[in-house]
Parts: C-alpha cells; structure tokens; sequence
C-alpha cells in the first residue's frame, strides 16, 4: 500500500513537473506593475505559506508582512489579494464595473448549468437583467416581508423544539439549519416542496464543496484531478439529483397552475410570471430559474445559520451582553406572548451584537472572488485582465486603523456609528459591496433577528458539562462560510411561555 502510494505521488509530480516545464508565461506579463508577494515555490507556488491554516486568516497574517495588496500563486491560479478598507474601496467602488465579473469555477460549470446563476454567473448583460429580476422581484424588502407567514410558522415550531429539550444539550446549528431551510424552500416552492431532507442534506454538501481552494480548483488545467479527487463525479450526482427534484416541482405547479392561474405565493409562482409575461431582452428558461434558486438556497440558509451560531457563542461567552440584550427582549416584549417580527425594530441592542457577530465573525470572509474585465488599477499596480481578485472581509472588518480594540467582541462599538450593511464603508462590508453586493441582505438580516430574539426572550441558557466561557471552542473550518468548528452545544434551563 505504501507503495503503491510513493508510485503515485512520483507519477503524480512528473506529470505536474512535465507540464510546468513547457507552460507558457502569459505575454506581456513582465511589461506590468504587479504588487509584490511572498516568493513561490515551482509548481505549488504560495500553497506552503497557506499550509493548513484557514485562508483568510493567513492571507491576513500575509498580508502584515507582504502588504495590503499581494500577488499570489495558489497552485495554477495567479491572484491578487487586498486586505486593507482602503484598497478594498479601490476594487468595491472606484473600479467595481472593471472587476465585476467572476472567475471560472467548475463547481458552477456543473452545478449552476455553466454559470448562469447570479452568484457564480459572469458579468454580461444577461447577468445584469439577472440580477436586477433578483433584487426587485425577488428579495426585495416588500417581497421578504410578504414571506412572514412562513417565517412565523417555522419560528413557532422551532421555539417548541427547543422548548422540549429545556434542561438538556441542544446542538443550535442542526435546529436552526432546518427551520431556515424549511423557510427558503417554503419561499421557493411554497408548502409543497418534494424531498425537502435530500435538498438540505445536497445544499449542504455544495457548501463544502464551494471554498474554491480544493486541489481540483486550484489546478484547473489538469482536468484529470478533478476526475481522481472525485469531485467531478460527485458534482454531477449533485447536479443530476437537483434537477430531478426542480423539474418535478416544475411540473407540479405547471399542472396546478392550470387550474388555479397565476399567483404570486412563492417565487416559482413569480419567475413562472415573469417566464410567461414574456418581452426580456433575455428570456427566462427552466435552467436560468433552476440556477437562481440553487443560489438561494445556498445562500439562505447556510450564510444565516453561521451567523446565529457565533452571536450565540459570543453570547455564551460574554455573559454581561447576554443579559443586556435578554433585558432588552424582555422590556421590548414585556407582556407579550411572543416575540413577533413585525416588532423587531425595537431591539436596538440586539441589532449591535448581530452587526459586531457580522464584523468579528464575517460570514464569508473573502467575499467571493471577482474577475478582471479590463485592466485597472488598484493601490498604483496594474490588474491584468483575467486576474482573480480577492478582498479580505475579515482584515477589513479587524484592521486596527479603523476599529479600536478589534479582536473583542464588543457590541457598545455599533452604539455611536452609523454602518449600514450596503457595503457604503469598506471597513465594514459583510454584504461585499459594489454591483457584486449581496441581494439577500433583508432575508438573511430577519431571520437572524426573529431566531436571536426568540432563543434570548424564552430562553436562559448554560454551557454542558461544567464548561466555563473560556473553554469555548472559538476556532472555525476551511470553508467558503465560516462556520464555527465544532457546533456549538448548550442547555436551555428555563422557557418563559407564551402567555
Ligand atoms: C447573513 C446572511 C448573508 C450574508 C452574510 C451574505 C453574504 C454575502 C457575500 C459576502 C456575498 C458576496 C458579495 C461580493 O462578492 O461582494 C454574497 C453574495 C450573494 N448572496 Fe448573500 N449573504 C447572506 C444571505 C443571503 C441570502 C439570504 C441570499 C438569498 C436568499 C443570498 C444570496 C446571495 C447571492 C445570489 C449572491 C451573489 C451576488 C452577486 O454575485 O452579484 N445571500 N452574500
């Protein structure tokens, strides 16, 4: 077995060696002024100085020695990373139309019916109607708020679930993963969604797969590692099973819109209108409405559960702001049942430990990569087009020129300022920013809301085992979402019923 495995890796190196060796430099590539970067190494290029830390924390550390903007070689892929509010300003604003597109990626070649989704999908002006449909169709605030129904009857659910285990451990992820999927597919199918376990479980495994920085990702012109990992493979099972799952709900409603006609209940009700009203630039198929809701259940579940589960770790954690915002929920909420969404403006202090979760935890902390359309300028260096640019959420969010003490979780700090999540301050932009900003903010900000405000007004909470706040496991796993390593376990000791 041993060596069989030595076979390998020689084969392995000589291939990757062979094919190095008779690689073209891209033309012309010496004539720009590249920032500079950590020296490479032939074939892996920067992936020693990655190792087996997270990537945006050593991107971070990286960049303290190499600067706000480095050149990196990941393998085959050439990209440059800024890490710095105001160079972040540069990609997100100043040259936002010239790096707005994104990168190859062959998870979206395979699962996004080659890229046309609005995450993944390339800059054009297909992409743009996309986008604008998605916006102000779909999640817009009116269109979110139209969705409380189904948002209230999940919460209930999920506030008896947790009710039933008072006095024992509750993992918070698991619960609350599948209310808001439950939620997302209600919003998309409405209250027939089929399969709805195998769409979690499918979901969750495109989250895993989507970090990007997989060896397959990472040497895309040898194809054939993308075949010997497997994840080719089990792309095109994901692929082949969703779209199962799509067209069967598609037919179903198809039938059912015959008798009933059109409404706008869910969002296959609304993109079959926009479908069937007919007079786009670029008509909407089957397969452009299939990627969209692949985006959104990706998008709208994972990204929110991530951010639930360190507000609630750093709550554990700091014991004096859970009980200021548990205060806070209960004088809002004083001598009412529940809490309801429709009241959730009044939760100021609640509002800041969300807005610090999203700094201190930033849900996906290289944003998503972009794509150079025409070469710009970002810090005084040249962008060739096609470079892949990465900004660096997390260092933004913790660069110590802008933010006081910025490795404490303190809430008090949202008091006094005013950000907003529109990505209008590069040194905060958990959203991204740009034409590229994400368009779920008002989904995702609710349901973390309405979730928080339910654990904190019924709930008191305790640590298992004899843990103290110290012994809290803070780190995360390699991931495009940063999600919590291991899932956070507490007791809820006393429910405060509905009166
Ligand atoms: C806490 C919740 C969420 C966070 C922190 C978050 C964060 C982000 C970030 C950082 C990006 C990349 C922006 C960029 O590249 O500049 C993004 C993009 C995106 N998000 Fe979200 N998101 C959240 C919730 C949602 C929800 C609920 C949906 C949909 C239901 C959604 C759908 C999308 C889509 C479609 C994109 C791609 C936008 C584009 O490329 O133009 N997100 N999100």
């Amino acid at each position: 077995m041993v060596i069989d495995m030595t076979i390998v890796l020689i084969a392995f190196s000589f291939i990757i060696s062979v094919y190095f060796i008779f690689i073209r430099k891209p033309k012309g590539s010496k004539a720009l002024n590249l920032p500079p970067g950590p020296p490479t190494l032939p074939i892996i290029g920067n992936l020693h100085q990655i190792g087996l830390e997270l990537p945006h924390r050593a991107f971070r550390n990286l960049s303290k020695k190499y600067g706000p903007i480095m050149s990196l070689q990941l393998g085959q892929i050439s990209m440059i990373v800024v890490s710095s509010p105001k160079l972040a300003e540069e990609v997100l604003k100043t040259n936002d139309l010239a790096l707005a597109s994104r990168p190859y990626a062959l998870l979206a070649d395979i699962l996004l019916y080659g890229g046309i989704d609005i995450a993944f999908g390339r800059y054009s002006d297909y992409w743009r109607q996309m986008k604008k449909i998605v916006t102000m169709e779909l999640l817009s605030v009116k269109k979110v708020q139209s969705f409380m129904g189904f948002r209230a009857e999940e919460i209930d659910r999920f506030t008896e679930v947790v009710q039933s285990s008072v006095g024992k451990p509750v993992h918070i992820r698991q619960r609350v993963m599948y209310m808001n999927n439950t939620v997302v597919c209600k919003c998309l199918f409405g209250n027939n969604c089929r399969q709805q376990d195998v769409l979690i479980e499918l979901v969750e495994q495109v989250v895993a797969l989507s970090s990007g920085f997989y060896i397959a990702d990472l040497f895309p012109k040898l194809s054939f590692l993308s075949v010997i990992s497997g994840m080719k493979s089990t792309l095109n099972h994901i692929h082949e099973t969703l779209d199962k799952i799509f067209n069967e709900i598609f037919e179903d409603r198809r039938i059912k819109r015959q008798t009933t006609g059109p409404t706008e209940d869910d969002l296959v009700d609304v993109l079959f209108n926009i479908k069937e009203r007919g007079g786009l630039r670029f008509p909407v198929t089957d397969n452009n409405i299939k990627a969209i809701f692949l985006n959104m259940l990706i998008g709208g579940t994972d990204t929110s559960v991530v951010t639930i589960e360190w507000a609630m770790t750093e709550l554990m954690k700091n014991p004096d702001v859970m009980k200021k915002a548990q205060a806070e929920v209960r004088e809002v909420f004083k001598g009412k049942k529940t809490v309801l969404e429709s009241e959730l403006n009044g939760l100021v202090y609640l509002k800041h430990i969300i807005k610090e979760t999203l700094r201190l935890h930033i849900t996906i902390p290289l944003l998503l990569p972009r794509e150079c359309m025409e070469q710009c300028q970002v810090g005084g260096y040249d962008i060739p087009k096609k470079m892949k640019v990465i900004v660096n959420g997390l260092a933004c969010g913790t660069d110590p020129e802008y933010w006081d003490d910025p490795e404490t979780f303190k809430p008090e700090r949202f008091e006094k300022t005013s950000y907003d999540f529109f990505g209008t301050s590069p040194e905060y932009i958990p959203f991204g920013g740009g034409r590229r900003i994400c368009p779920g903010i008002a989904f995702g900000l609710v349901s973390i809301e309405l979730t928080l405000a339910r654990l904190l007004f019924h709930f008191n909470w305790e640590l298992p085992n004899g843990m103290t706040p110290k012994d809290i496991d803070m780190t995360e796993s390699h991931g495009v979402t940063a999600i919590k390593k291991s899932s956070l376990e507490v007791i809820p000791t006393v429910f405060i019923p509905f009166s």
